[in-house]
């Protein structure tokens, strides 16, 4: 069976505490929501303001393959009229083919938030949908608080459903507005809804005999996707959500999660295969847009949803990728990963290993003896998998180091009022030769930087496109205050390949070497297993 997908992200995904959207913005997720199938993108509410407004009239220009596109808004005000009310108009110069109008539910809301009466509230949702119905609009209604809203009156709740319906409503939506409905309520409630509408004469919209049915969850809960999937297999075909279940409080439903298991788990159709393969690029392309970080454990399109740490897992996924794993990650366009640390067996060292296009030489248990060690002494390789590229390049027997660091000296001085300074001096050989070099630097990490890179880069002088991205401190055992082991973590990156490297030690200035070591010998060695691949 086909589900209808309608995407919020740009209306109650915006609703979120700390996401803005410009209007340039809301254009690139609206693309890119319609290549990825979305059958509806709900772009904002016309009558909230001039942003908004302006969406609706560039969109008109966007040309969209697939998606119809909604304008949202309330039900006429009380008390007065459609074609008076601002909302309303801002509706129709909006120019959608779709009009989304939300309304009230719940006698608690009629009464004591709207301060209007209960028919008055259903002439509201009457005329509201009617108006629109009139001037060719499919027409989405939004029953705000249902699920609320009919465990206090399901008598009233029901009655506002039918007055959209016999208005001539496309679609009723169910909303749990406050995100407190459990799955079990849903199916349930769902379940007299279409009870209700067929008593009525309407049949679940698939045969164009009345409207469909639709959900709207959110996560107060953590229930938004589970609510949702049950009032799909209550029989609901219309579902809204957002692109990573952004949304006002705890967030919307998750439309991620949502399409992958409806479509892998349960048989229903949504998008095409090709679409959800790009469900990992559009959830990271829309946080991206957002300027939010992307969730790395969010199910199914995290960076983490396929990232094997436990050795005994890795073991076993090296044998049967699906012994621990839900789906094939690349139904999703995520891969599999292994993540090397202390608590990995010689599979994750393995296939790690592989990954890089490394040969281990048998030397599976030495390499992993090493992690161990080095992370008992606060090392951490998660993270800096150039550390641990170069831990097993270092152990093949023929490696031959590209430079040797034989010792340094920092000096961080200040006299008087006069500025900070840090010098570093550095010994190190290159083949045969030693050389001396001194630097200046701002801070002593930058100088040890620039004095390793002096004498570096002589000899090889790729060394001048590696440059150092991210710097990071964390300390270790931090209940030893000033005296806690900090843990450095550097990324390094020459055009669009990058590495991180990772030191530690009581000194902050020892751990930093280490990981600069690191990063700086990465890529020499690189380099020269190439050449030696290609001679050979
Ligand atoms: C569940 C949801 O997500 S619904 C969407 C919530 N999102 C938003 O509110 C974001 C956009 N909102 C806005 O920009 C503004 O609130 C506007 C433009 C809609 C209204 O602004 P204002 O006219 O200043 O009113 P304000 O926001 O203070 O109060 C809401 C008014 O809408 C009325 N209202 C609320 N819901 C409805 C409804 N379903 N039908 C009719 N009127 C409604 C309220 O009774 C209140 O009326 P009052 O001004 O006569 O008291
Ligand atoms: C309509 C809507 O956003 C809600 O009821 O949550």
């Amino acid at each position: 069976m086909q589900i209808l997908l309608y995407d919020t992200t740009l209306r109650d995904g915006t609703q979120r505490e700390g996401l803005s959207l410009s209007v340039e913005d809301k254009l690139k997720i609206a693309r890119e929501l319609d290549l990825l199938g979305v059958h509806y993108i709900e772009g904002g509410w016309p009558g909230s303001n001039p942003k908004d407004a302006e969406f609706f009239q560039r969109i008109r220009r966007a040309d969209l393959r697939h998606a119809r596109v909604a304008a949202f808004g309330s039900t006429r005000r009380a008390d007065a009229t459609c074609d008076t009310d601002a909302n309303i108009q801002a509706l129709v110069a909006a120019e959608t083919p779709v009009v989304t109008l939300v309304g009230k539910s719940s006698t608690l809301h009629v009464e004591q938030v709207l301060e209007t009466t209960r028919q008055e509230n259903l002439a509201m949702i009457a005329e509201s949908v009617a108006y629109f119905k009139e001037r060719g609009k499919e027409v989405v209604y939004d029953a705000e608080h249902f699920f609320d809203g009919y465990k206090l009156d399901a008598a009233y709740a029901l009655a506002t459903l039918t007055a959209a319906a016999h208005a001539g409503a496309d679609c009723l939506v169910l909303c749990d507005t406050n995100g407190g409905s459990l799955p079990h309520e849903v199916t349930e409630i769902v379940q007299a809804v279409q009870r209700r509408l067929a008593n009525e004469g309407f049949s679940n919209g698939a045969a164009g005999r009345g409207p469909t049915l639709g959900i709207h969850t959110h996560n107060d809960g953590a229930l938004a996707v589970a609510n949702a999937l049950a009032a799909v297999r209550a029989g609901c075909v219309h579902v809204q959500g957002t692109i990573n279940g952004y949304g006002e409080r705890c967030g919307n439903m998750d439309l991620i999660p949502l399409i992958a298991n409806l479509q892998l788990k349960l048989g229903y159709r949504c998008i095409t295969p090709e679409q959800l393969r790009r469900l990992t690029e559009v959830s990271h392309y829309v946080a991206a847009v957002a300027n939010l970080n992307p969730d790395t454990h969010a199910p199914f399109v995290g960076h983490s949803a396929f990232a094997h740490k436990g050795g005994i897992h890795v073991a076993a996924v090296a044998k049967v990728p699906d012994s621990y794993q839900h789906i094939d990650p690349e139904l999703v366009g995520n891969r599999m990963r292994v993540v090397v640390s202390e608590l990995s067996g010689r599979g994750n060292v393995r296939m790690r290993a592989q990954e890089l296009g490394l040969d281990l030489n048998g030397n599976e248990r030495v390499v992993l003896q090493r992690i161990k060690e080095l992370e008992n002494r606060g090392f951490q390789f998660e993270a800096a998998e150039g550390s641990f590229e170069m831990l097993v390049r270092r152990a093949a027997p023929d490696y031959e180091p590209p430079f040797e660091l034989l010792d340094f000296t920092v000096v961080v001085s200040k006299h008087g009022a006069g500025d900070i300074i840090s010098q570093a001096m550095v010994k190190l050989k290159v083949g045969n030769e030693v050389m001396h070099t001194a630097a200046e630097g701002d801070g002593p990490v930058n100088a040890l930087d620039k004095a390793i890179r002096k004498a570096l880069l002589p000899h090889y002088p790729e060394l001048a496109d590696v440059q150092l991205v991210d710097y990071k401190v964390r300390i270790v055992d931090e209940h030893l205050g000033t005296a806690a082991r900090p843990r450095v973590l550097i990324e390094s990156a020459r055009g669009e390949e990058r590495w991180s490297t990772v030191g530690c030690s009581e000194n902050i200035i020892e751990a930093s070497f280490m990981a600069l070591w690191d990063s700086l010998e990465l890529p020499l060695a690189r380099r020269r297993a190439s050449c030696n691949a290609h001679r050979s």
